[in-house]
C-alpha cells in the first residue's frame, strides 16, 4: 500500500477512465512522490534511533497519526534489521486512519472483513493490546496464510482468529466469554475433539482437510456447507478448549443483537485506482493490460458492485446494536464508494452515517456524501482512500 512516485505517463484510455469517474489526473501527476509510511510496534519508541541507523534515514513522525513516521520513498525496509525483527511494519497512513475511524475501544470485539494480506489486521491487534479478540476473514486462502505469517512475526496473533471465508455468508459470532459458548454439560467431563493450542504442524485429518480446501480454492469451488476453514487462532482468541460444534455453533437474529461484533471494518476488494504504487505497475505490465484489470473491470477479482453491498448488509447483520461500520477501499471512483453507501443506507434503516470523530486533524477532504472521508496523493501525501462509518441502529 505504501506510494512512491509519480509523473506517470498516463495513457489516453486512463485518462478516460479518470475523466468518467471524475477523478482529477493530477492526483497522479502533479506531486514528485509521496513518502513511504510505517508503523513502529508499540513498545519500540525506545528503539527509534538505532531503527534511523539501521535503515540509514530520519523518520519524521506523523502528527496526526499516533504511531507512525514517514521516510523517503526510495528507502527499502524489507531488508532491514528492525523490519525483520518485527519492530517496524510497512501500512500507508490512509490505511491506518481507515482503522483509526474504527474507534477502538479496551475489550472490543472486532471483525476484519476482506482481511488479507493483514496490515490493517495487524494495527487492530497492535490498539487492541492484551484485550478483546480479532477475527480476520478473507476468501483467498493464500493471501490469508500470508495474513497469518505477518501475524506471527509481528507476535500479534495472540487474540486473533483467521478464517477463509466469503463475506456475504461468514455468520460466526465473537468468542465473547469463552465460557458462555461452553455448555455446563460439556463443561463438567474431559472434552473430546476440543482445539488445543495453535500449532503450525496440524494432525494429519486438518492437514488433509487443509489441502482439500486449497484445491477448492483454487479450482474456486468453495462447498457453500463447508464451515469457515479456520487457518490461525491465538492462545486468547477463545479458540483453544472449544469443541468444534461450540466454535462454529450460529446464534438467532436477535442474539446478534446483543453478542454480535463491536465493530466491523469492511476494507472491501477495488479497482485500486487510488493507489500510485498500483497504477505504476501498468508501466511494467503493460499499459494495454489496464484494460481487463482495471478500465473494464467493475470491481477486480470479479467482486461486483452489489457483492460489496451484499458484503456491507452482512456485516451489519454481525454487529450488536451501537456497534460501528468502516468502509473504506481503495479506489477514488464515485461508483465504489459514495454509490455503494448511498444504496446501502436506502436499503438499510438499521445504518446510520456516522461523524468520524478521530478525523479532524486529518488531512482528508470530505467525499461527495457529508460525513465521508477521501485521502488522495496531493490533499494527503498518501495513498487514495475512501472511508465511510456507519453505526448500527435499533429497529
Ligand atoms: C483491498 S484487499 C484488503 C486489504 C487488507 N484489508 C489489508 O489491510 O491488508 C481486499 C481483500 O478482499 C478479499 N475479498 C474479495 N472478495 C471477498 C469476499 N467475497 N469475501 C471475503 N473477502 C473477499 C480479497 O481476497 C482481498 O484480500
Amino acid at each position: 500500500m505504501e506510494e512512491e512516485t509519480s509523473k506517470l505517463p498516463l495513457p489516453d484510455t486512463f485518462l478516460d477512465f479518470l475523466q468518467t469517474n471524475g477523478i482529477d489526473p493530477l492526483i497522479y501527476t502533479a506531486i514528485e512522490s509521496t513518502p513511504r509510511y510505517i508503523r513502529l510496534k508499540p513498545g519500540s519508541e525506545a528503539y527509534i534511533e538505532e531503527i534511523e541507523a539501521e535503515i540509514k534515514c530520519r523518520l519524521q513522525k506523523v502528527n496526526w497519526l499516533p504511531g507512525f513516521y514517514s521516510l523517503s520513498p526510495h528507502i527499502q525496509i524489507a531488508n532491514s534489521k528492525p523490519y525483520k525483527e518485527g519492530k517496524i511494519y510497512g501500512i500507508d497512513a490512509a490505511s491506518g486512519a481507515a482503522v483509526l475511524a474504527l474507534d477502538i475501544s479496551v475489550g472490543d470485539h472486532v471483525l476484519d472483513l476482506c482481511a488479507a494480506p493483514g496490515a490493517k489486521l495487524c494495527m487492530i491487534s497492535d490498539l487492541l493490546g492484551d484485550s478483546g479478540t480479532v477475527t480476520g476473514v478473507d476468501v483467498a486462502r493464500h493471501r490469508l496464510a500470508a495474513c497469518r505469517t505477518m501475524l506471527q512475526k509481528y507476535v500479534l496473533g495472540d487474540a486473533c482468529r483467521l478464517f477463509v471465508a466469503d463475506g456475504t455468508t461468514f455468520s460466526l459470532m465473537p468468542l465473547r466469554d469463552r465460557l458462555d459458548s461452553i455448555s455446563c454439560e460439556f463443561a463438567l467431563e474431559e472434552k473430546k475433539d476440543t482445539f488445543t493450542e495453535w500449532t503450525s504442524r496440524r494432525p494429519w485429518k486438518e492437514r488433509k482437510r487443509a489441502a482439500r480446501a486449497k484445491e477448492n480454492a483454487a479450482s474456486r469451488l468453495v462447498s457453500e456447507t463447508d464451515h469457515p476453514e479456520l487457518i490461525f487462532y491465538g492462545k486468547t482468541s477463545g479458540v483453544v478448549g472449544l469443541s468444534k460444534y461450540e466454535l462454529y455453533k450460529t446464534v438467532s437474529s436477535s442474539e446478534v443483537s446483543s453478542s454480535g461484533y463491536d465493530k466491523v471494518l469492511v476494507d472491501a476488494e477495488c479497482t485500486h485506482d487510488g493507489s500510485i504504487r498500483h497504477i505504476q505497475k501498468f508501466e511494467h505490465w503493460g499499459w494495454e493490460t489496464l484494460n481487463g484489470r482495471v478500465l473494464n473491470a467493475e470491481r477486480s477479482d470479479n467482486l461486483t458492485t452489489l457483492q460489496v453491498i451484499e458484503i456491507l448488509f452482512h456485516c451489519l447483520w454481525l454487529l450488536r446494536v451501537g456497534g460501528s461500520l468502516v468502509y473504506s477501499t481503495c479506489s477514488l471512483t464515485v461508483s465504489q464508494n459514495e454509490d455503494v453507501i448511498e444504496w446501502f443506507l436506502k436499503e438499510n434503516s438499521s445504518a446510520a452515517l456516522q461523524e468520524i470523530d478521530a478525523a479532524k486533524d486529518w488531512p482528508c477532504k470530505s467525499g461527495r456524501i457529508p460525513k465521508t472521508l477521501r485521502f488522495d496523493p496531493v490533499t494527503s501525501k498518501t495513498s487514495g482512500l475512501f472511508v465511510a462509518k456507519f453505526k448500527k441502529l435499533a429497529v
